[in-house]
Formats: structure tokens, sequence, C-alpha cells
């Protein structure tokens, strides 16, 4: 395997650094110019950030089953585009991943494709049907090694079986990420609760009904003493209440999207169902508050909820439209947009968000370490001062439904390394 030399790159955003990859491994990092390896080849990365390969902690790859939406190969190709080196991939699949047969088909369908390593997320309740517990326990211990359960896509509403969960999982110190959705209060609804929705004449989803959840969650995790971890928090009232989660002491962790950082409830007055969502998108105080939460560690991560759909599911009128849009490929940007050019979060935060939390959250223990003489060699270089025009056509995904085509956004993934070998290199898969 050829062994690469990074030239120059201001490793997360400090003095330029040298990083030798070889053997799977950084095998050397130095001041810019001063390591050798004359039978490396170079990357001249000056100008460049360098983070350690990202982690995405929710990832919808929708293989098996939905094949003409997304595959493990197809997925894993716009993670690596994206910057990520690893992929934790939804449960929600056509059979759900909920045995240990399923995980394991997931995860090895990762290993060969080899543009980013799958971890698979198993499923809570068996088929998602939120009625009994699945195999937890044996998801646990396959080759996939799960420590991520989640019914993603849909609540674990019994409160009762939640309980279950979360002392099920405590043995081998696993993790319950929730989709907090109060199915009573959000049948039928379409998009975010409030004065538009009524104008719109489109079904309310008030915030409330996250919010219920992830309180009572909460409590429920500090009761049996379990992780939990929240998805895709959506208000400032969620906010609100993992901030006193965690004032309490309580093992409670959450996760932000990009598209909840900078987009707002007002797209769906477009009635163009690529702006629909789950949970919806919100109001601007909802931005703020989550934009907020990230900078001060409220929020431990970005997570993407990559979730590609046809354009059959997605280009039909606003009610029948299915919930979802990309997110590998742009999540860098967006959080760039909104977290570091603003003087939010600098690129030390952004590793730690979007690579060590999401690897500490997940157990991983080959993924999101520094970049620092011995540690696998997951490395992006980016470029911050790049501006880019979204082209829906050029994404890696199967799908279409990205939120962001035809905006300019700031920054691009120059290359990714996983194991020492590039997936990208000069922008481009390899
Ligand atoms: N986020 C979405 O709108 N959709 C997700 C499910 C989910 O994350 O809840 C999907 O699987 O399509
Ligand atoms: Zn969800
Ligand atoms: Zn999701």
């Amino acid at each position: 395997m050829t062994d690469f030399l990074i030239r120059g790159a201001a490793v997360l955003g400090g003095t330029p650094q040298d990083l030798l990859l070889r053997d799977g491994v950084l095998a050397e990092v130095g001041a810019a110019g001063t390591v050798t390896a004359p039978s490396a080849e170079v990357v001249d990365a000056y100008g460049l950030v360098a983070l350690p390969g990202l982690v995405d902690l929710h990832t919808h790859l929708r293989e098996p089953g939905r094949e003409d939406a997304e595959t493990v190969l197809s997925g894993t190709r716009a993670a690596a585009l994206g910057g990520f080196t690893a992929v934790h991939a939804m449960a929600n699949t056509d059979p759900v991943a909920d045995t240990a047969g399923v995980v394991e088909q997931v995860w090895r369908l990762g290993r060969e494709a080899g543009y980013a390593d799958v971890f698979p997320v198993g499923a809570v309740t068996v088929g998602l049907a939120g009625e009994r517990l699945a195999e937890l326990g044996a998801m646990a211990d396959s080759a996939a090694r799960v420590r991520v359960f989640s019914d993603d896509g849909k609540c674990v509403s019994d409160p009762l079986l939640m309980r279950r969960a979360l002392e099920y999982v405590k043995a081998f110190d696993g993790v319950i990420a929730q989709h907090a959705q109060e199915p009573r209060l959000t049948e039928g609804a379409q998009m975010n609760e409030g004065e538009l929705s009524g104008r719109l004449g489109l079904a309310g989803w008030p915030a409330v009904a996250e919010e219920a959840i992830i309180a009572r969650d909460c409590l429920l995790a500090a009761h049996v003493g379990s992780r939990l971890h929240v998805c895709h928090v959506s208000t400032a009232g969620s906010v609100a209440i993992v901030r006193q989660a965690k004032a309490q002491g309580w093992n409670v962790t959450a996760e932000a999207c990009p598209h909840h950082l900078i987009l707002t409830d007002e797209l769906a007055a477009t009635y163009d169902p690529i702006y629909k969502v789950n949970p919806p998108l919100r109001g601007a105080s909802d931005i703020e508050a989550l934009r907020a939460g990230l900078a001060d560690g409220t929020i431990d991560i970005v997570a993407t909820d990559h979730a590609p759909h046809p354009h059959e599911d997605k280009d039909c009128e606003w009610a029948s439209a299915a919930f979802g849009m990309l997110g590998l490929e742009t999540a860098l940007s967006i959080v760039q947009e909104t977290m570091v050019d603003p003087g939010l979060l600098d690129w030390a935060g952004v590793a730690e968000r979007m690579s060590y939390a999401p690897a500490r959250i997940g157990r991983l223990t080959d993924h999101g370490q520094p970049l620092e003489q011995g540690n696998p060699a997951h490395v992006v270089l980016y470029d911050p001062s790049a501006r880019r025009v979204v082209e829906a056509a050029e994404s890696a995904s199967l799908s279409r439904n990205t939120p962001y085509a035809g905006m300019e956004l700031p920054g691009r993934v120059v290359a990714t390394f996983l194991r020492g070998r590039p997936t990208v290199l000069d922008g481009k898969l390899t």
C-alpha cells in the first residue's frame, strides 16, 4: 500500500504540520517541512485544515430493502465525499436491522465497499413495531458489535418498553438513541406547528411533542442509571431540557442536524416537499438555540440524518411526500457556515462534535482519535476558503433530495483517508 505524506496541513486549524500515513496509522506527525519519506506520495496541504475522519451517528443507507434509494456502497461514497470515515447505519431498513444476521450483513457490506466503516444501529423493538424488545444482546455480541440502538423513524413511545431497553443495554454499555416524537400529538402532522402551518393549511407538529418525550426519557435514563442519546433535537425547548438534564449529571447526549441549523419552517410556504423532514424545520429562535447549545456543549454532536428518498417519493404533493433529506456531502459546509464562520465554534470544536464525541457515544474504538502519532490514519483535508454551488446531480447518493441545490456554500473536502488509504483525492472519489 502506498504511503502518503501530507505536507503543511493546519491540524485543527492550527500551525501547519506534516503527517505521514503508513500501514493504516499516523506513522509520524511533525512541524511542516520536517517529516521525510522518499517513497511516499506527497499531498500538498498548505492552506487546508486537517481534521480527524468525521463520524456520523445517524445515517440512513437503505440497504437492505430500498436499494433504489441508496446502498451501502453509494451511501458510503457520499460519506467519503463529505469527509466521513465512519457512519452509523440506521435500523429502519427492510428487513429491519433487529437481528444479529441483518446487522452483520450491513457491517460486512460496509467493509466490502471500503469507503467508510459502517456501524449498524440495532432496532430497539422487533420490526420497529414498538411492542417487544429486539435481540439487543445478540446484536451487541455479533461481529457488528452494536452499541447504538434506535427505532429511528419511530419513537419508542411506550414508557415501560423504553425503561426496559435502557436497563437492558447497560450490560454491554449500549445507548438508546431516541427519535423523540409523541405519536398522539403528531398524528398526521406535516410541518412545524405555528402561525404559518395554520396559514398554509398543513397539520401542525407541536414542539411539545418532541420535548415531552425528551423530558420523560431523561427522567427514565436517570432513574435506571443508563445512557440516553437524543436524535435530531429541533426546538429551543428541547435544548433547555437537555441542558437541565446535563446539569443534574445525567448520562444524556444529544445531536443536532445541519438542516436544523440553517433552514426554517418558512420554506414550507413553497409547498416543495424537498423541505419536508422529520422532525420538521422550525423557527429562527429554535435555530439560534440549537447553535448556542452546540457551541456550549449542551448539544454534543452534529449528525446528518442523511435520509435518501427516490424522486417518486419526493416529487409529489407535500402531504404524500416522504420525510427526509440528504446530508452527508454538505454537513461540514453547513457547520462552517452556521458555526465556524460566525465564530461560535473553532475547528477543534468541530473535531469534537463531528468526530471524537460521536465515536465516544457509539463506543467506537478505532475512530474519533486525535491526529497524533500512532493513531489510525483517518484524516480529512478541507479547504475552508473554497466556495461551491451545490448540484444535486453531482451527488454520489442514488437519491437527489438535497435541500441545498443551487445554494452557494463555503468549503470543500479535498481529501479523505480511511486507514491511510485515500477514498477521496482532489475532491473526487478514488
Ligand atoms: N428524518 C426523516 O425525515 N426521515 C428519516 C427517518 C427519521 O430520521 O426519523 C427516514 O428514514 O427517511
Ligand atoms: Zn428520526
Ligand atoms: Zn433518521
